[in-house]
C-alpha cells in the first residue's frame, strides 16, 4: 500500500530521517515506536506530504506521492494536536469538511461515540484538549479511508475514549485497511499492533510482527520485549 525508499530529512543541520526504508501492507496495525525526537511524525508528515523529503521516494498503491494531492484522499489522519479555527464551532467545522470533499460523512461511529453531536455549537477554542482530540479523531475516520494515520490518537484521552477508540481502530483493520500509529503507550500498542516499527535517532532500528518480536526475546509483553531488545539503546 506504502513503500518509503531511502528517505532522508534535515531540518538545518539535524538530521531526522536517515535513509528510512519500510513497506505498509493493507489489512493491519503498524505501531511506530521509538523515543522523543526519533523522526516518528516526521516520517508520518512526509508520508502525508507535509514534510518534503531530502532525498528518497514515498510510492503511494505504486506511484510516487511527490508534488500529487489525490492520494491523500484515500488517508484518514488524526494529527498530535489539532488546530482548528477558534471561533468556529464544531458542527461548522465537520460542516466545512463535508463541503470541502464534497463527499457526505460515510462513517460517523465516531461522533456518536463521542457524543460530538451533542457538542455541536461549541466552539473550538472553548474545548478542552482531550475534546479537540475526539474531534480530530471522527474527521480523520469519517470518509472511510483505506489508511489511517494517527499520531499519538489516546494522548489526552480519558480511559474510555481511548478504549473507544482501540476498538475502533481494530474495527477498521478488520475491514482491510491499513492503521500507522505513533505511540508511547506500550500497554495500548501491545493490544492492536500486528507490527512494531522502532525508529531511534531517525534509522529503523527494526521493524518486525509483534509475534517475532515476543517470540524472539521470550517475552509475553511488549515492553518487556522491548526493554529486552534495547537495554543498550535509550528509550
Ligand atoms: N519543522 C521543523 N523544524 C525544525 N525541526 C523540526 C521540525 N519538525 C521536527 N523537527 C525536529 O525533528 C526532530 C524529530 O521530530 P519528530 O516530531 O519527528 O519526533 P517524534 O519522534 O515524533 O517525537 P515525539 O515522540 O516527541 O513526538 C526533533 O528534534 C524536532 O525538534
Amino acid at each position: 500500500m506504502i513503500a518509503v525508499e531511502g528517505l532522508k530529512k534535515s531540518f538545518s543541520r539535524l538530521e531526522v530521517l536517515k535513509n528510512v526504508s519500510c513497506g505498509f501492507e493493507a489489512g493491519g496495525v503498524v505501531s511506530i515506536l521509538g523515543p522523543n525526537a526519533s523522526g516518528k511524525t516526521t516520517l508520518i508528515k512526509s508520508i502525508l506530504g507535509m514534510v518534503i523529503p531530502d532525498s528518497g521516494n514515498i510510492l503511494f498503491k505504486g506511484r510516487p506521492v511527490l508534488n500529487t494531492f489525490d492520494y491523500k484522499s484515500y488517508i484518514g489522519y488524526m494529527p498530535q494536536i489539532g488546530h482548528y479555527p477558534d471561533n468556529m464551532q464544531i458542527g461548522q467545522l465537520f460542516k466545512m469538511v463535508v463541503d470541502i470533499r464534497q463527499q457526505e460523512a460515510s462513517d460517523t461511529d465516531l461522533l456518536k461515540t463521542f457524543r460530538l453531536e451533542s457538542m455541536y455549537q461549541k466552539t473550538m477554542r472553548t474545548l478542552s484538549g482531550g475534546t479537540l482530540q475526539k474531534v480530530s479523531a471522527a474527521l480523520a475516520f469519517m470518509f472511510s479511508p483505506d489508511v489511517l494515520i494517527l499520531d499519538e490518537p489516546s494522548a489526552g484521552l480519558d480511559p474510555l475514549a481511548a478504549e473507544a477508540l482501540k476498538e475502533k481502530i481494530l474495527a477498521e483493520r478488520a475491514k482491510g485497511k491499513l492503521v500507522l500509529v505513533t505511540s508511547h503507550i506500550l500497554s495500548e500498542a501491545d493490544e492492536i499492533s500486528d507490527h512494531i516499527l522502532y525508529l531511534f535517532e531517525g534509522r529503523i532500528e527494526f521493524y518486525k510482527t509483534l509475534p517475532d518480536l515476543k517470540a524472539e526475546t521470550g517475552e509475553q509483553k511488549l515492553s518487556r520485549a522491548l526493554t529486552r531488545l534495547l537495554s543498550t539503546t535509550p528509550c
